[in-house]
């Protein structure tokens, strides 16, 4: 027998459905991704804490989950929603099937919902916070839920800290540096840790960068102190005007060092300069967002995960170099003098497509270029020049 579950939204729209994966009750805002595989890299993408993921594709689960694919140790969804669950893992990659991997770590699923109307809501209305229950909690598996109890659960979803206002980064963030294990030991890059990726690390590591990932609350000049090439920003969960010291950071470190920001490192790099960002009605969440780079006039077909962005009318000393074919949002920027720019898709997919791995490269040119000449540490002069 199946055992029913419901996802009850703040508005009081009650979804009801079979529960999936660990039992118990999450709550969390509730977004849509419109990817079609990809399930594990975006359960285990850092930037999905505090969220409840719905998949509009309608079959999630059949290729298995294993231990290549995590994007970070453990699954950050406060809650995983599909149509259907594969309860067969039907690839030789596959280790565990989606719902032993959810169970063991505790993720909360619903499925048997019509994620069409859900999607749609969400859509026109914007996202909502929600509640996934489990009715063995209320003490039977096919206990059919009163109207008191789904207020409760509205309640419980309205109650919710927003993920707006709060900073994220101790949550996801390394608590310590570490060295991210290389082959080479080529130029020396910062990775400052907002809840990264391990495919960006990777795809940096296999240009041959050392890589040094410390904590995003590392101030200036313990990261001048590591002598680095270059610096990369990463991805993260949250509102990204909250983390204030990141600001104060990346705008000390302008110019420093040749910079490349990655979905919230674009947002705080715009911030730092004085740039503003916003909350989108629903964001872009997707594995086939178009891109046109407006300085090869091509289109790029994109990995994205956002739900905040940077206003193209507020860019301070950095120009618009993507732009978002949808809706016309900002996607990517250089600054006007330093060898920094940044993008709010994933170029390391993980999942999606490959169109923008081009960027690791253009980064590691930026790298040599700014170093090449001397060979000397050019960034510790002119960080002596800065003061820090
Ligand atoms: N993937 C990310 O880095 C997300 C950035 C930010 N938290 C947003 O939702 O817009």
């Amino acid at each position: 027998m199946k055992e029913r579950a419901v996802l009850v939204l703040e508005d009081g729209t009650v979804y009801r459905g079979y529960a999936f994966g660990a039992r118990g009750k999450t709550v969390g805002e509730v977004v849509f991704n419109t990817a079609q595989t990809g399930y594990q890299e975006i359960m285990t993408d850092p930037s999905y804490h505090g969220q409840i993921v719905v998949m509009t594709y309608p079959h999630q689960g059949n290729y298995g989950v294993n231990v290549y694919d995590m994007q970070s140790n453990r699954p950050w969804v406060r809650g995983f929603v599909a149509k259907e669950f594969s309860r067969v893992a039907s690839n030789p990659r596959a280790q565990q099937t989606i719902g032993e991997f959810m169970e063991f770590y505790g993720v909360v699923g619903i499925e048997g919902i019509d994620t069409r109307a859900l999607v749609r809501k969400i859509r026109e209305g914007g996202v909502l916070k929600g509640t996934i229950a489990h009715a063995s909690l209320f003490g039977a598996p096919d206990h059919a839920f009163t109207e008191e109890e789904l207020e409760a659960l509205r309640r419980e979803a309205q109650a919710w800290t927003d993920i707006d206002g709060r900073d994220m980064t101790p949550e996801v963030s390394t608590p310590l540096p570490y060295a991210w294990p290389t082959l080479k030991s080529g130029r020396r890059i910062v990775v400052m840790d907002f809840g990264i990726k391990h495919a960006i690390v990777e795809n940096l590591a296999a240009l041959g960068f050392e890589l040094i990932v410390v904590p995003g609350k590392t101030p200036a000049h313990q990261i001048m102190a590591l002598e680095p090439h270059g610096l990369l920003i990463s991805n993260g969960p949250g509102d990204p005007t909250m983390p204030r010291y990141a600001h104060e950071t990346i705008w000390k470190l302008m110019g420093l060092l040749p910079t490349f920001g990655i979905c919230l490192g674009h947002q705080l790099l715009a911030l730092a300069a004085g740039g503003r960002t916003f909350k989108m009605k629903f964001g872009h969440r997707g594995a086939n967002h178009p891109v046109k780079n407006l300085q090869t006039g091509k289109i790029e077909i994109t990995s994205q995960n956002h739900g905040y962005a940077v206003d193209i009318d507020s860019l301070k000393d950095f120009r618009p170099t993507h732009v978002n074919l949808n809706d016309g949002t900002l996607e990517g920027m250089a600054h006007a003098r330093y060898p920094v720019f940044s993008v709010q898709y994933h170029p390391e997919a993980a999942p999606g497509p490959h169109d923008a791995l081009y960027l690791f490269r253009r980064f590691l040119e930026e790298v040599e270029a700014f170093h090449g000449a001397t060979g000397l540490p050019v960034e510790k002069q002119r960080a002596d020049q800065h003061g820090i």
